[in-house]
């Protein structure tokens, strides 16, 4: 299957199909005339994957570059060994950069692509079920810095994304359960449909035969809203549903507890929690996200007092002027971005 985000210049094709790995090279050739590639990949998904990729780019200059795996890495401090192995490989502008790997390599890859020379091609290969449902589309690349998640980046779109749902087969469950997170949120935000096949089934593996078909479908969602807004001035936000709480929530624990998709499950269902209490959203909502949570061994709380993460809110990226913008949702499907103010937590009690 093959989808296209269309904005314009910056149009760009996703191909989404089990098996289709071995023939990265052949989806490159498609726009690439230049010679050389820079292959962004971490320690775990290199020695899986790096010699298939490799191995279809026989006819370019390929050099890697193995980060070590995990959100840490996903940091300001590692841009300048990128930066050093992109000149130390004489990468130019017509060359391209390949981020293979989760949405760590996907963000920090892309971040390093949108800088090095004012930008340098970018391909996206995800290998996690976030990246390939979330991560790999839509052009936000970013670094954490410890004051706050993803707080340094760019709008920058790659030029293809190839997504092969048979890698997801050594995925470790933990990654499984965090890709599930962004799922739940798509069908949160804009598809009832696809949240009751969520919670239709009993387990991942009981909800597998049908996974194909849901990557693509959030693919398909997060086109739509990216096409509308891509800068996130508006409709955008609502894929931001459950990340005010998530975002404070990983910066909190230094990025070395709750990974992203954790992190995001307990945010919908916490802000779902506390705007029923205020009348916000429709009665019943937080309990079917807690459904499904658990359906996915997800998380929906962590302990923390909510007082411990308001100044991290303060810094959240949909904040405009003097207001918070929070999304929420009038019941399952069906989502809204509401501008409000850090009283909206008081009273939250632990989260
Ligand atoms: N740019 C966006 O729009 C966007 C959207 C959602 C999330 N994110 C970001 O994505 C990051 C989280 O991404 P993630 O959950 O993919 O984390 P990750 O990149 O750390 O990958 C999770 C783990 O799985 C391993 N892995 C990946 N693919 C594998 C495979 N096929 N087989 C075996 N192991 C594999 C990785 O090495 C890592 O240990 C966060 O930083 C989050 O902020 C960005
Ligand atoms: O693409 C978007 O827009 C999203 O909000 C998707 C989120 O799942 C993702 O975690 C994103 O990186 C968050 O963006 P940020 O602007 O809040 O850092
Ligand atoms: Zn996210």
């Amino acid at each position: 299957m093959e989808l296209t985000v269309n904005l314009g210049p910056d149009t760009y094709p996703i191909y989404i199909e089990n098996g289709i790995l071995p023939q990265t090279g052949s989806y490159i050739r498609k726009f690439f005339t230049g010679k050389k590639i820079m292959i962004i990949s971490d320690d775990h998904v290199f020695p899986l994957y790096g010699k298939t990729v490799l191995d279809s780019l026989k006819d370019y200059e390929c050099h890697s570059l193995v980060l070590p795996h995990g959100e840490p890495t996903k940091s300001f401090q590692t841009l300048p060994q990128i930066y050093s192995a992109m000149l130390d490989a004489r990468l130019t502008r017509s060359d391209l950069v390949i981020a293979l790997g989760g949405g760590v390599i996907g963000d920090l890859a892309g971040f390093a692509a949108s800088s090095f020379l004012r930008g340098v091609r970018l391909v996206q290969i995800p290998t996690s079920l976030l990246a390939q449902v979330d991560s790999s589309v839509g052009g936000k690349v970013a670094v954490d810095l410890p004051q706050g998640k993803n707080l340094v980046g760019a709008f920058f779109h790659p030029k293809a994304v190839i997504i092969d749902p048979d890698v997801l087969n050594t995925l470790p469950q933990h990654f499984i359960s965090d890709g599930m997170g962004e799922v739940i949120k798509y069908g949160c935000i804009k598809d009832k449909a696809l949240f009751d096949t969520l919670v239709r089934h009993t387990s991942f593996e009981d909800l597998k035969p049908e996974l194909t078909r849901i990557i693509a479908r959030c693919v398909d969602i997060k086109r739509i809203v990216v096409e509308h807004d891509q800068f996130d001035t508006g409709e955008r936000m609502l894929l931001n549903f459950g990340h005010t709480l998530a975002h404070t929530i990983e910066q909190y624990y230094n990025y070395e507890r709750e990974s992203h998709g954790e992190a995001v499950g307990i945010g919908m269902y916490q802000i779902t929690r506390l705007a029923e209490e205020k009348g916000l959203t429709t009665t019943g909502c937080a309990d079917a996200i807690k459904k499904a949570l658990d359906i996915y061994w997800l998380p929906d709380h962590c302990d923390l007092p909510m007082s411990s993460l308001t100044d991290a809110i303060a810094l959240d990226k949909k904040n405009l002027n003097n207001h918070l913008n929070l999304v929420l949702l009038h019941t399952i499907g069906d989502s809204y971005v509401r501008p409000d103010s850090l009283a909206f937590f008081d009273g939250a009690g632990q989260i």
